[in-house]
Parts: C-alpha cells; sequence; structure tokens
C-alpha cells in the first residue's frame, strides 16, 4: 500500500493560503484546507486557494443528521477529495452525510471539473487527545477502544474512511482490511516538536502502519523551506 502526503494549510489569510498551495504544487502532495481558513474566506476562498486541484475540506462537521447533510450539499459544489464529520455525533449523522452524497451524486453526475466525488471521512478521537484528556470528557476507554468503536459506527453508517492516530492504523487495518481509507495526523518527522499533538509517530512509521494518506502541517508550513521539508517526507514515505 502506498501512502500519500497531505499537507494542513492551518492560516486565516489567503495569499499565504495561495502562496504555500503554490509552492507546492507540483510536489505530488494534497493541500488540506480548515475551519481556520473556510471561516474566514468561505466558499470562495477555498475555490481561489485551490485553483480547481484536488484538495482535503477538513471541516468536521459535528451537528444534528438534517443539519449536517445541509451542510455536505453547500459543500459539495467545491469537489473536494475527502470531507469530514464527527464520529462522535453518531451513526445518523454519519448515514446523513453519506445520504447527502449519495442524493447529489443520483441527482446530477459528477462536478464540473473532473473530480471525483468525495470521499466520506468520520474523525475517531482527535490526535491531540491522550487517555488522560478523553477521560476528562466521560469516555473511560483508552483511545485505542474509543477508535475501534467509533470506527465499527462510522463505517457501518456509510462512512468511506477514517481520520485517527497513527497509534491507531494497524488496529484498523487488522480489523478492517485494505479497504477503508485510512487519514492520520498526529505525525511528526523525528526531533519535531509534537506541540499540541498527543498520539504521534513519524511518516515512516505511520505509512509502514499501513495509512493511506498522512497529514503534516506545520512542519511543513513552519519550516525554513517547506519544498525540501514535504520533499524530505515523501522520501521517507517512498522508502518505508
Ligand atoms: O484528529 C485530528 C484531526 C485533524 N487534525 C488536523 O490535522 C492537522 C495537523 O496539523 P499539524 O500542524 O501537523 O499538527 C491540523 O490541520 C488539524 O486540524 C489533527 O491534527 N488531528
Amino acid at each position: 500500500m502506498t501512502t500519500g502526503l497531505i499537507v494542513a494549510i492551518d492560516t486565516p489569510e489567503l495569499p499565504q493560503a495561495q502562496a504555500m498551495i503554490g509552492r507546492l504544487r507540483g510536489l505530488g502532495a494534497m493541500p488540506k484546507l480548515g475551519l481556520e481558513f473556510f471561516l474566514a474566506h468561505g466558499p470562495a476562498g477555498v475555490a481561489a486557494a485551490v485553483q480547481g486541484e484536488p484538495f482535503f475540506l477538513d471541516l468536521k462537521l459535528h451537528d444534528i443528521p438534517n443539519t449536517v447533510a445541509g451542510a455536505v450539499r453547500s459543500i459539495l459544489p467545491l469537489s473536494p477529495t475527502l470531507l469530514t464529520v464527527h464520529a462522535a455525533g453518531g451513526a445518523a449523522l454519519v448515514a446523513a452525510a453519506r445520504g447527502a452524497i449519495d442524493s447529489a451524486i443520483a441527482e446530477g453526475g459528477l462536478p464540473a471539473g473532473g473530480h471525483a466525488w468525495p470521499r466520506l471521512l468520520a474523525v475517531t478521537v482527535l490526535t491531540s487527545l491522550d487517555g488522560a484528556a478523553l477521560a476528562a470528557t466521560g469516555v473511560a476507554d483508552q483511545p485505542e477502544a474509543q477508535v475501534r468503536r467509533l470506527a465499527g459506527l462510522a463505517l457501518g453508517a456509510g462512512a468511506d474512511g477514517l481520520v485517527c492516530s497513527p497509534h491507531e492504523v494497524a488496529m484498523l487495518r487488522e480489523a478492517y482490511g485494505a479497504d477503508p481509507v485510512l487519514v492520520v495526523p498526529g505525525i511528526r518527522p523525528a526531533g519535531a516538536a509534537p506541540g499540541d499533538q498527543a498520539r504521534v509517530m513519524t511518516p515512516r512509521e505511520a505509512a509502514r502502519a499501513g495509512a493511506s494518506w498522512i497529514v503534516v502541517g506545520r512542519p511543513i508550513t513552519t519550516a525554513a523551506d517547506p519544498e525540501a521539508a514535504t520533499q524530505a517526507i515523501l522520501d521517507e514515505l517512498a522508502a518505508a
């Protein structure tokens, strides 16, 4: 299994996002835009930043099913390659997002620009949470057990894949095989500071465990030479 690289472009500034996406264009990494950017610039800003290229829109939708379905319908015209909802919102939330995508497919054919329909990912346990932080939310299980539980719920409700930490990838591959798209943040090249990430591994470790994609933000975007940092991670993935 090959592992791709997603670069998290976490900024509220449109010129900065455009510049970073431009610098990385052609290296073979996919950009990810999240709430920080979307709340500042909305759908038009997203379209301006990605310029029709494949991208991951990581809004981590978490609301009642009807509202999530409406939000998914609102973002489908942007043709993201990947989009996210929170599995902790329940099976009906995930099923509503699935239904919104499937209805759009049934109603209208592929979106403009030759893009494929988005793959629906369910976020399991945020990579910033360790066991103690999870327990403080009222979940007594360790992260791995909670990821296992939410994975079953989300895949059963129609998610194409999951967002999890690298620590759960091997367990999920053993349980669900090669099919689910496993998108894995909490990645730090050897020696890089974890920052607010609690469950981390290196790119090589995540690739060997079976990640479909790894997500790397600050180790690339705050590097003195983001192109070189990206290339080093791509080389590490290719050698894994
Ligand atoms: O559990 C999750 C889900 C999403 N993320 C996102 O990934 C990037 C990670 O950025 P770094 O700078 O490499 O820490 C960021 O956009 C998060 O929103 C996550 O970290 N964990």
